[in-house]
């Protein structure tokens, strides 16, 4: 067996981003850029109101003064204003050449084309700069930003109607076991079990950037898994088979899946959970992740080896998605046992609170399990206080 950190390494080197593409603004969310992104404008594009009011020279306040023409965000630039005259503004609309201040409308009064300041006018001039924002030309994103809401704001900005990104990559999932049905429908059927972990890898997958193309559930039948493992991956970057990774009669889906064009990256790694995690890879940047049944140890190894996998084939570094911090423990956590262990816990007051069900097949404690806390194999126990490295799960 070797060590997590054996296992991380060969990944890491194994996985790097798939193909870049060119994409529609409106089709790039949570996609990663493969090349910076430039400004094609300025922003603001002119001087423009930062408020609807007045735009006055501040040398000719407070006044009386007179109205001599508008100005609407989207309008054409105004004529000029000379000593005395004002022109009523809107927010965004572009300020008159000559004005140097916006008196907000609050702190004026009108009659007909007459104005007069009726109020404190303050330091603030209330006009947005030309470029103030950003200048055309300018880098707005690098390349291997991921674009979420606030990044896309950005990249419309800039003007781009299309961005240069790695693809996402394409994830389908094969759960095995003759036991498994889908939820909902286990109750009447003595025996049955309802498939719990796909739909939750395939959140996980497609928070860290994947597409879910395809998933099916396989009896414990080889020809069956082989049949399904094929004709899902035909279409996908990454098929997560989920059970039968383990020596039992049945456990199948290694077997079947581990010869034709795959190269076993590694089997059986020196953790709790996850000893039967395994790993192959195909021509053509396909990988086959395998991960054990218990739903528990799923989880745990989907989050460290499906989340970083993902994360580089989407032009994402491995590594950013396994930021191990330290925390103080909130209770005494027994030695972990020969293999390195990845216990479930929960953040409480800023510390970490670890449970005392450390049960691989667990699943209802799974929704309360905000952290992994890590120790390493033949370590001793430690103390309330002591600290230990802590994860996001
Ligand atoms: N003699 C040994 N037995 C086991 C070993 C071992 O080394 N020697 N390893 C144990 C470890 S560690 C794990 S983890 C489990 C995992 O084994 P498999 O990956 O082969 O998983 P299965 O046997 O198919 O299933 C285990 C358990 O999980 C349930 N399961 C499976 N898929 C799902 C699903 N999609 N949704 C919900 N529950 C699922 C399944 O019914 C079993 O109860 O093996 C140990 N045994
Ligand atoms: O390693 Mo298994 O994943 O403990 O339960």
């Amino acid at each position: 067996m070797i060590s997590f950190d054996e296992a991380s390494a060969i990944l890491r080197e194994a996985a790097g981003p798939l193909e870049e593409v060119r994409v529609a603004i409106g089709e790039a969310a949570g996609l990663r850029l493969s090349r910076s992104v430039e400004a094609r404008i300025d922003a603001p594009r002119f001087d423009v109101s930062a408020m609807d009011g007045y735009a006055v020279r501040d040398t000719d306040l407070p006044g009386p003064l007179r109205i001599v023409g508008k100005s609407y965000a989207g309008s054409q630039a105004p004529a000029g204003i000379s000593q005395g005259e004002a022109v009523r503004i809107f927010t965004g609309a572009p300020v008159p050449e000559g004005a140097d201040r916006v008196l907000v409308q609050e702190i004026v009064e009108t009659r007909g084309e007459q104005l007069e300041t009726v109020g404190e006018y303050g330091e603030a001039r209330h006009i947005r700069a030309r470029g103030s924002d950003f200048r055309e030309g300018e880098t707005l994103l690098d390349a291997g930003t991921r674009l979420g809401p606030r990044q896309l704001v950005a990249a419309a900005a800039a003007d781009c109607a299309e961005v240069w990104a790695w693809r996402a990559p394409r994830i389908a999932i094969l759960a095995t076991g003759d036991e498994l049905v889908a939820p909902g429908t286990a109750s009447d059927r003595p025996g049955a079990l309802p498939d719990s972990i796909t739909p939750a890898l395939a959140e996980m997958a497609r928070q860290y950037g994947a597409t879910i193309v395809d998933s099916a559930v396989a009896p414990d039948d080889p020809d069956r898994i082989e049949e399904l493992a094929a004709r899902l991956l035909d279409r996908c970057d990454v098929l997560v088979t989920i059970g039968g990774a383990s020596v039992g009669e049945r456990d199948f889906a290694s077997r079947s899946i581990e010869g034709g064009n795959f190269r076993t990256l590694f089997s059986r790694i020196a953790m709790r959970p996850g000893k039967p995690v395994w790993c192959a890879k195909g021509d053509g940047e396909r990988f086959v992740l395998g991960l054990p049944g218990n739903p528990t140890s799923a989880l745990v190894t989907a989050r460290l080896f499906l989340a970083p996998l993902v994360t580089a084939l989407a032009g994402g570094d491995y590594d950013e998605v396994l930021g191990w911090r330290e925390l103080e423990l909130a209770e005494d956590l027994p030695a972990p046992g020969p293999r390195e262990h990845f216990g479930r816990g929960a953040l409480s007051k800023g510390n970490a609170l670890p449970f005392a069900n450390q049960q691989s097949g667990a699943q209802a404690l799974l929704a309360k399990a905000d952290l992994l806390l890590r120790q390493t194999g033949g370590s001793g126990g430690l103390s309330a206080g002591q600290a230990i490295q802590a994860l996001d799960f």
